[in-house]
């Protein structure tokens, strides 16, 4: 496995060691020491989610607040998806700054959200398969989120109108957000 840090300190990419041979292909999706070993990130994974989109679905920015705030692990399994996360601790340089990384079923990439940042994805295929580990349970009272087209965080999705819940719809502006992390 290989990982490559972002912009964003924290945030890490990581591309597995994939095996192919006549039948196709296998790799580790994921190893708890491996992880650790790489990342020097030591985690408790509690929960796994399997998020399914059709093409154009922006699913974000969202988050859980303290203490039931998650870190992620998120990969797709069959499609791709535009990735977004927003750093959002009030006393990072990079606060309200953005990374975006294209997952691609076919590299195997995945992603590690650290606490603290803002999530979203676009689903750019039809049958978006979007896997990921938290570190926290699902705690729908402590659920918080950003407007996706917040002028403020200048995020580029390359869509004008993609099909986002009602509930995302009205998400606040980060100049109305007072961030906990
Ligand atoms: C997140 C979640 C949702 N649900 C239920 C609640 C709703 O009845 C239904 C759909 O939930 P929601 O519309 O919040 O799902 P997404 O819009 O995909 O939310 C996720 O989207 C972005 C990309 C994220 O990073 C978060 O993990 C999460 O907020 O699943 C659960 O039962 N457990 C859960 O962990």
């Amino acid at each position: 496995m290989n990982i490559k840090q972002h912009a964003l300190a924290g945030v890490v990419e990581m591309i597995p060691r994939v095996f192919t041979d006549a039948r196709g292909a296998f790799f580790e999706s994921f190893n708890a020491q491996r992880f650790a070993e790489l990342t020097g990130i030591e985690e408790n994974w509690v929960q796994d989610n399997h998020s399914i989109s059709t093409k154009g679905v922006l699913r974000g920015l969202h988050f859980q607040l303290p203490p039931h705030a998650q870190a992620k692990l998120v990969r797709v399994a069959f499609g791709r998806s535009l990735d977004v996360v927003v750093d959002i601790r009030r006393d990072s340089p990079t606060y309200g700054q953005h990374v975006k990384v294209m997952l691609d079923a076919e590299n195997y990439n995945m992603l590690y959200v650290p606490r603290g940042f803002a999530h979203g994805f676009l689903a750019l295929e039809d049958n978006n398969v979007f896997l990921y580990k938290c570190t926290d349970y699902y705690h729908p009272e402590s659920e918080g989120g950003l407007c996706w087209n917040d002028p403020a965080l200048n995020i580029d999705w390359g869509v004008e109108n993609p099909n986002v819940s009602p509930k995302d719809a009205v998400l606040p502006r980060l100049a109305d957000f007072n961030s906990p992390f």
